[in-house]
């Protein structure tokens, strides 16, 4: 049997790579709407009463308007926007972030996908509060670099214009839409200082964690604790720092599902930067959010994720 998956916004940036990811399956029927009747609320209302899953890729109000669509169906969702990731209703579909997630996505009506910022930030933050490497109640900065598709359509078109700069700061007032997720998911009870930028190329990520050493913090502990949480994990890999070198590339990871971890730093120094590269259209949304469809149809986890014999 093929499971029947309803993409709401497929013709956006993060719809147009789940479709890419699923349209060749077997095991998938993707439903699709005429385009013009994209936004027609009884036509996406009809398609999400004959599928299983439901996945939205829309910006957050209508995101909460298909969510209404749904009221009384049987259809499970899975949600890319910022609407639902702190919302106790959904499940947090990181399934990495602790060793009940992945039963509890496998479980969920709702699941709210990860941001992509927020989904390198928690990565690094949530198993070293849970180590005790970081404290809930500790100022940390954290500073990022996207590609522009990050900023979907509209930010793809200006970049497409050319009048684009190489590289720009923003979110700098501190009200960036990924901080209450990464606080409530990383387990902080003080709000972290979040820098976020945009780089002039298309795709890939690197979020970065600046922290001093001390004797219990040191180099060895941070990435011991970090590789202890995931090992084993197929989408997250703690990578020794020289295994790197010392330039981090923010697209390493592109084309894959896969989010990286390093540590880097000094020890005599007493500081050190942790850093997490990731496809913002891979573990960052797309590849995301079909991991988790799979997980909530007991499908391979990884089923369309490895390349082409995935
Ligand atoms: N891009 C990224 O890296 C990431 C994005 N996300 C989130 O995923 C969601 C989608 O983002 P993204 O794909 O980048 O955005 P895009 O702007 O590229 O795509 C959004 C799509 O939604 C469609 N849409 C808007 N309103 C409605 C509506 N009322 N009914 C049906 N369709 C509608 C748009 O239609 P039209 O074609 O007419 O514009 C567009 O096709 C957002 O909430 C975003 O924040 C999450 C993680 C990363
Ligand atoms: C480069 C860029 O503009 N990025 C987006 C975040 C992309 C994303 O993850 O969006 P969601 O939070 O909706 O999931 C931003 O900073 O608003």
């Amino acid at each position: 049997m093929a499971y029947k998956i309803f993409i709401d916004g497929e013709a956006g940036t993060t719809g147009l790579q789940i479709r890419e990811r699923l349209e060749l399956r077997d095991d998938i029927h993707l439903i699709h709407l005429d385009p013009e009747r994209r936004k027609d609320a009884s036509a996406r209302r009809d398609a999400f009463a004959e599928a299983h899953i439901g996945i939205l890729c829309l910006p957050d109000e209508a995101a909460k308007e298909a969510v209404a669509l749904t009221a009384g169906m049987d259809v499970r969702l899975i949600d890319a926007s910022t609407a639902h990731r702190v919302d106790d209703r959904w499940v947090y579909g990181f399934a990495e972030l602790s060793g009940e997630q992945r039963d509890q996505i496998a479980e969920a009506h709702y699941v709210s996908n990860p941001g992509c910022y927020s989904t390198g930030a928690i990565a690094i933050i949530a198993p070293l509060v849970e180590a005790g490497l970081i404290y809930d109640d500790e100022a940390l900065s954290i500073n990022a670099v996207s590609g522009y598709t990050g900023g979907g359509k509209a930010l793809i078109a200006e970049y497409q214009d050319e009048n684009a700069p190489a590289h720009f700061l923003y979110g700098l007032n501190q009200h960036h839409k990924h901080i209450p997720e990464i606080m409530v998911q990383g387990g902080l009870t003080v709000r972290p200082i979040f820098s976020p930028s945009v780089g002039n190329y298309a795709q890939g990520m690197a979020v970065q964690l600046p922290l001093r050493l001390d004797n219990d913090r040191t180099m060895t502990t941070l990435h011991e604790a970090l590789a202890d949480h995931y090992r084993d994990q197929t989408f997250v890999q703690v990578v020794p720092a020289d295994q790197i070198g010392s330039r981090i590339i923010p697209t390493d990871m592109n084309g894959t599902n896969v989010l990286r971890l390093s540590v880097h730093g000094d020890e005599a120094i007493g500081c050190a930067t942790v850093v997490a590269v990731l496809d913002n259209l891979g573990k960052g949304a797309s590849g995301a959010a079909v991991q988790n469809m799979n997980i909530m149809l007991d499908l391979d986890e990884a089923a369309g994720l490895l390349g082409d014999d995935g």
